[in-house]
């Protein structure tokens, strides 16, 4: 294993990806990533954010260039980096805490132990009480929630997550973006957050990664907000002025299309 001296938590060193059909997906992606940071990737629909975290995450192999956590090159999936799937992958015949454990189980881990991790993540995520209730039973944020816990269970140092909150209807996604917020707090991990809402991005990060149609970062936003965050944050005009950076950034096509036309209205 090549060991590098490097004083970030997480580097991505100028990463590039073509998939089989030889198109490139990730164009020299240059980022670093400090302990205890939370930065969201935004950008349209195809522009590589999901690639990017399944190169972190260790399942896809870089073209170019390499990811380091503490100066260790990436080349597999390991216990330090948990990933949320966009489709949560529960197994909806197990209980909760039978879902919570189960990688657990695979790894061996004793069942007194396994259980004991288990309900700790399940309090984490606002779950204690409902060890024992059906997946099938349980609504879109209380799945989500499962599938955080069942990710923070094997104690992640950075965790990955990819549009986790999609599906849900915006009270409860505004929820668990707190509950987010709180156990990055009280853990002290690392997150990276694929998401489509500006608001999200804003609300949840101390960056923004904004990505290009080609798969390169377009603009790297510090979100000077402040930590931890109120949700009065929100309407305020400071909130307003990133939303306005990121509308433009996320346009940015649009308006470069718009000049070289050189129209006027
Ligand atoms: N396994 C694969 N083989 C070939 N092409 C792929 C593969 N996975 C993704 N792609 C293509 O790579 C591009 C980037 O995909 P990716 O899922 O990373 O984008 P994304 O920004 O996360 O998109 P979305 O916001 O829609 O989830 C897309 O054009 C996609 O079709």
């Amino acid at each position: 294993m090549t060991v590098q001296k490097s004083a970030s938590l997480l580097e991505m060193d100028h990463i590039s990806v073509a998939y089989d059909d030889g198109r490139r997906v990730l164009d020299d992606i240059h980022l670093t990533i400090e302990q205890g940071e939370f930065v969201s990737i935004i950008g349209k629909s195809g522009c590589g954010k999901s690639t990017l975290l399944n190169v972190i995450a260790g399942y896809i192999r870089p073209k170019h260039g390499k990811v380091l956590v503490q100066g260790h090159e990436v080349n597999k999936p390991g216990p330090d980096r948990g990933f949320v799937f966009q489709d949560l992958a529960l197994f909806p015949w197990l209980s909760v805490l039978d879902n919570v454990s189960f990688g657990l189980r695979m790894a061996g881990v004793g069942k007194q132990e396994r259980h004991e991790r288990s309900r700790e993540a399940i309090r984490m995520v606002g779950l204690a009480g409902s060890e024992h209730k059906s997946i099938s039973d349980l609504s879109g944020g209380m799945k989500q929630r499962v599938a955080i816990a069942r990710t923070l269970v094997t104690k992640p140092n950075i965790l990955l997550m990819d549009e986790p909150f999609s599906a849900l209807d915006e009270q409860t996604r505004e929820s668990l973006q707190e509950e987010l917020l709180r156990i990055q707090k009280e853990t002290g991990m690392t997150v990276i957050l694929v998401t489509h809402s500006i608001d999200e991005a804003i609300y949840l990060s101390d960056r923004v990664a904004v990505f290009d149609d080609q798969g390169r970062i377009h603009n790297l936003i510090q979100i000077g907000l402040g930590k931890p965050r109120i949700p009065e944050i929100r309407v305020s005009s400071y909130f307003n002025e990133y939303k306005k950076q990121l509308m433009k950034d996320l346009r940015y096509d649009f308006q470069e299309e718009y000049e070289s036309q050189g129209s006027g209205i």
